[in-house]
């Protein structure tokens, strides 16, 4: 009998890393994330945005930033917590990013009780902070994944054959 997919937990990688579903087959972060120094409630992340993710010439999409404060706020609290989602993402773009240019980032657990956690992250180059960022994320219900799968098809069909929200 197949797994349930709620059993789904993110454990290290082959070669110790924590990544995402997508990452996981590479055994490598493709977003260019790699922990640095961890240590309980805060990890520090080298970061370098691969060409690929440019937004401007030369310079990160923010979608990559975004994207990357996902990954370390996760990360950061998967550390703790196997079993997690994301709830709101909050990030502040202060300066651009050069793509391959180290940057540094460094997560912190601010708050955790119960289901909740709250983290946040800044987002530094040369001294410099380009983007500053904040999550809240939930420790996942146990039926998470069922529920999900079960919720768009109670969703009623719009006239196009598309679902409409409810
Ligand atoms: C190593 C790198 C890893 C990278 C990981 C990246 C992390 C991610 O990106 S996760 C993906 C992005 N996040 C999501 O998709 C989360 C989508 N949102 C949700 O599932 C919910 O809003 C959730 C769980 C955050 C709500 O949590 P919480 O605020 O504690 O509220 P909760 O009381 O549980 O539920 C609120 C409402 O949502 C409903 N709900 C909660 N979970 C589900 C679910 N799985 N399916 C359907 N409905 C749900 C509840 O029934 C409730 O409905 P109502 O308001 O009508 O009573």
């Amino acid at each position: 009998m197949p797994e349930s997919p709620d059993a789904f937990a993110i454990e290290p990688s082959p070669s110790g890393r924590l990544l995402c579903g997508g990452c996981a087959p590479h055994d490598s972060c493709r977003l260019g994330v790699e922990i640095a120094d961890a240590q309980d409630d805060k990890v520090r992340f080298d970061v370098i945005c691969p060409p690929l993710w440019h937004g401007g010439p030369g310079v990160a999409h923010g979608g990559w930033k975004a994207a990357v404060f996902d990954d370390v706020f996760s990360v950061v609290a998967l550390r703790v917590e196997p079993r997690l989602v994301t709830k709101s993402l909050s990030i502040s773009y202060l300066r651009p990013v050069p793509v391959e240019r180290p940057v540094e980032v460094l997560a912190r657990i601010d708050r955790h009780a119960g289901r909740q956690w709250k983290v946040s992250a800044d987002m530094t180059l040369a001294g410099m902070v380009p983007a500053i960022a904040r999550t809240e994320l939930r420790t996942r219900h146990p039926h998470h994944v069922a529920r999900h799968e079960a919720w768009p098809a109670r969703q009623p069909m719009s006239h196009n054959g598309s679902r409409a929200e409810s």
